[in-house]
């Protein structure tokens, strides 16, 4: 668990803006933080309580379960009838540990209160006013640090206290773990319901797997162009106007159209940042490279995406630029092209075409304007290809590790007789590591690019023993499974709602021996390992597995994610 030295450079406060928000911080020693980090007019409020209101009515109705059920598994049952906080009243509190979205839990004195503050740290007293309640919490505003936590360190980056990406970089690594570990414990407990007075319990529960690298870790980073930099609130006063207010960096948190500018991420690559420096230096002096406007829906730059793999043969790092463009103007991108494919690592520039007024980075069309149009990147000694919008493991590193303990949960005797079934199997991954030892591997996955992928991977390793099928798990009917057979092994890696009902009950019938669940939501993964061993008192449904292993596994230092393998056995 060692930092490498040059992580830790800080990047240079290139603007006058931040050296004055650091000198300001400084001088107030963090005892005093603002409400809210971005300054908002009425309207941008408004805005954003729609934008959140919409998003919550499109939660469904298990979302909203969930959540209680991690209120409760942070060891409290809200009584509505013990506190009700009022909108906008102050409260001196104390931080107890990190909850979803990397969020502070803190409760109440006497009533035990659930209250969630972002960007509050384990053991940090503060002063919070209450923002909203949400059923059975209620969301708090930090106004003022009266004593900070007692691990906390500087951040490195000098976008840490205002950027969406990260959250706890202020904390040192090690703590960050131990919150980690402790949120998979209170979930395992509370909503996976295993008894931690259990004398197996922590034996299945491994410690958390550090990542070895905290920083440049990330293999694929988007930024946004925006019409206006996003200003935290301090400096509002230093706007600045005409295309020097626009924007290229990444989303203030939990807004999609106000865009904090950045020169550097420290998650991503080095040469990464060479290209995100050489754009920055040069685009908005470029004749036509308008940002695009989510509103007005004019401009012509969306995004920028880069993607850093590695040269199979020679191992060095080769780099991805994908322009997604609201229209195919390849003469625009030509100023920007030649500075950046002067940079030795860049072997591909694409430009995704998205005319959409959606605000997704992928395209309708796609062209590639410089080099290949494929990177590929090398994962348990297989070659893996990615094109601009494949799927694919975004901490490389860290992906080997988590590989390896998936391979070691399978079991697999590697004489090549068993079956291995790769549920949500995004381009076959895993299943493709596996399938070296297994008999035959089929993989189900919903995107179908993502199929193609799997089947080309599959083809570059000369592995002819995987098939995969384009499918959406959460509409399986009572045919499937008769498409393969009876598996040895059950892979099961779904996004963060988890699995649905109707695969439950699907491998509650089909009985494999081993079912190797990989997640990155610990909250819908607690409620699955539920299912799958206690059962659905209200389906009147039997559990049939064993928990044996669950091993958190940290692939994001600094976010709130948090990955998990967990080893299941038929009883
Ligand atoms: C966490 S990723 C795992 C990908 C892959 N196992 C890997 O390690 O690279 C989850 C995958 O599930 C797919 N997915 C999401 N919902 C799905 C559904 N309803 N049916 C099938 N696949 C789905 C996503 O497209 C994504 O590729």
């Amino acid at each position: 668990m060692t930092m490498p030295t040059n992580t830790l450079r800080h990047l240079p406060a290139t603007h006058l803006w931040l050296h004055r928000l650091n000198k300001l911080q400084k001088l107030h020693s963090s005892a005093s933080l603002s409400p809210s980090p971005f300054t908002q007019d009425p309207q941008q409020q408004r805005q954003q309580e729609r934008t959140q209101k919409t998003q919550q009515t499109r939660l469904s109705n298990s979302d909203k379960n969930i959540k209680n059920d991690i209120v409760e598994s942070i060891g409290v049952n809200n009584n509505s009838n013990s506190f009700f906080p009022k909108r906008g009243q102050t409260l001196e509190l104390v931080c107890e540990s990190l909850a979803f979205k990397g969020k502070g839990v803190c409760k109440v004195p006497d009533t035990g209160f659930v209250l969630m503050c972002d960007r509050a740290l384990p053991g940090e007293r503060f002063i919070g006013r209450v923002t909203r309640r949400k059923g059975s919490y209620a969301e708090v505003t930090k106004v003022k640090t009266l004593s900070p936590h007692l691990d906390i360190v500087d951040a490195p980056c000098e976008y840490a206290a205002y950027c969406g990406g990260c959250k706890t970089q202020n904390l040192v690594y090690e703590a960050q773990l131990k919150a980690k570990e402790q949120q998979v414990h209170g979930l395992v407990v509370n909503v996976g319901k295993f008894s931690d007075k259990d004398p197996e319990f922590y034996s299945i529960m491994k410690p958390i797997v550090p990542c070895d690298f905290q920083f440049h870790y990330r293999n694929k980073m988007e930024f946004s162009f925006g019409p206006q930099k996003w200003l935290p609130k301090e400096l509002i006063g230093e706007k600045q106007e005409g295309s020097e207010s626009y924007a290229l960096g990444l989303h203030a948190p939990g807004f999609f159209d106000k865009v904090l500018n950045v020169d550097g991420c420290l998650l991503q690559s080095e040469p990464a940042n060479t290209v995100l420096a050489t754009v920055q230096d040069c685009w908005r002096d470029s004749v036509g490279l308008t940002p695009y406007n989510v509103y007005s829906h004019a401009g012509f730059l969306k995004h920028l995406m880069l993607r850093t793999g590695r040269n199979a043969e020679s191992g060095s790092l080769e780099l991805m630029v994908n322009f997604v463009t609201s229209s195919y103007k390849p003469e625009l991108l030509k100023p920007l092209m030649e500075k950046i494919s002067a940079i030795p690592e860049v072997v591909s520039i694409m430009n995704n075409v998205n005319s959409s007024v959606g605000n997704t980075s992928v395209g309708e069309e796609e062209y590639t304007l410089y080099g290949k149009s494929t990177i590929t990147e090398v994962l348990r000694g297989l070659t893996f290809q990615i094109s601009a919008n494949s799927f694919f493991q975004t901490n490389t590193h860290q992906a080997e590790v988590l590989y390896k303990l998936i391979e070691d949960c399978a079991g697999l005797r590697g004489d090549g007789s068993e079956i291995v079934l790769d549920l949500f199997c995004g381009t076959g991954t895993i299943g493709l590591t596996l399938a070296r030892g297994a008999k035959h591997v089929y993989g189900y996955e919903v995107v179908p690019q993502a199929i193609s992928d799997a089947f080309r991977n599959a083809e570059l390793n000369g592995i002819t023993n995987a098939t995969f099928v384009q499918g959406d798990l959460n509409k399986i009917g009572e045919n499937f499974g008769n498409n393969f057979p009876k598996p040895d092994v059950v892979i099961s890696d779904p996004n963060r709602p988890g699995m649905h009902m109707k695969l439950i009950k699907f491998l509650l019938k089909l009985k494999a021996p081993r079912i190797v669940y990989v997640s990155c939501n610990p909250a819908t993964c607690a409620r699955d390992l539920d299912y799958l061993c206690h059962g659905v008192k209200e389906q009147n449904i039997k559990g049939c597995y064993k928990l044996k292993s669950l091993q958190p596994v940290d692939m994001f230092p600094h976010t709130p994610h948090i990955e998990c393998v967990c080893l299941l056995e038929l009883c």
